[in-house]
């Protein structure tokens, strides 16, 4: 898959693999194409390529046909409806993504909270609480594919956690999750394999964590201590 903007290439001829039942990082800095590649694979912006779904090619289909065939996206920056309640916001999410209105209850009984807060502003929640309605909004089409784009970025370690059990959770129920993140730290310990990206290529494709971890510090060029240091600033 390639994504273009004008002349500049943010992803360049990347190839990738996703299994159902695991969790797939693809770690890399800032721009390195990890949110081009996502919004391409679901669609959401073009490229040029295939995307395949087991053995349907789903490279012409726009976003919302991908989102009906199994796709669900989670952007950066917990795309909500501020001034909608959550309720409101799950409803409008399973009407464009042609789900039924029970599953609106269903993913409250997912994430409680959730139902806590139904009549509350979206833009009222906390930091994690949004997270969480990104993700219920996300997976009221019970999706084969889930893309999440740094979904722990701003978050305290306790919601991170909470998070990727969930996660994990989800894999287990044969779900192929692919997670971007800058860096692994947080959700090494639920990532099955996985991808090193730099400047819109792949640079190392891993098949564990520890190894991803280690291809990822040396494409980096930098020391586990300096990462470390950085990461808790
Ligand atoms: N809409 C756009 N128009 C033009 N260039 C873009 C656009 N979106 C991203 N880019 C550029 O494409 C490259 C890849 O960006 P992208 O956001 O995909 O990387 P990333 O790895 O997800 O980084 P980040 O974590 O900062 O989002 C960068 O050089 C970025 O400036």
């Amino acid at each position: 898959m390639t994504v273009r903007y004008g002349s500049a290439v943010a992803v360049s001829s990347v190839s990738m693999n996703a299994e159902s039942g695991s969790v797939t990082a693809v770690v890399g800095p800032n721009g390195a194409g990890k949110s081009s590649l996502f919004s391409a694979v679901f669609g959401a912006v073009r490229s040029t390529g295939t995307v395949h779904l087991e053995t349907v090619d789903v490279s012409r289909a726009s976003a919302m046909s991908r989102g009906r065939q199994g796709f669900a996206y989670v952007p950066q920056g917990r795309q909500l409806f501020m001034k909608m309640s959550v309720v409101e916001n799950l409803t409008v999410g399973a009407d464009l993504l042609g789900a039924p209105k029970s599953a609106v209850d269903s993913a409250m009984d997912r994430f409680p909270v959730l139902r806590e807060r139904a009549g509350r502003y979206a833009g009222v929640l906390s930091g994690g609480e949004q997270q969480m309605l990104v993700l219920a909004r996300a997976l009221l089409v019970e999706p084969k594919v889930l893309l999440l784009d740094e979904m722990t970025t701003g978050l305290a370690p306790k919601i991170v956690a909470g998070l990727r059990e969930t996660v994990r959770g989800l894999a287990a129920s044969g779900v192929a999750v692919l997670i971007a993140e800058p860096a692994l730290t947080a959700l090494k310990p639920i990532v099955d394999r996985g991808y090193v990206m730099q400047r819109g290529r792949v640079v190392a494709d891993c098949a564990g964590a520890d190894e991803l971890d280690r291809q990822y510090r040396r494409s980096m060029g930098v020391t586990e201590a300096i990462i470390d240091a950085a990461l808790h600033e």
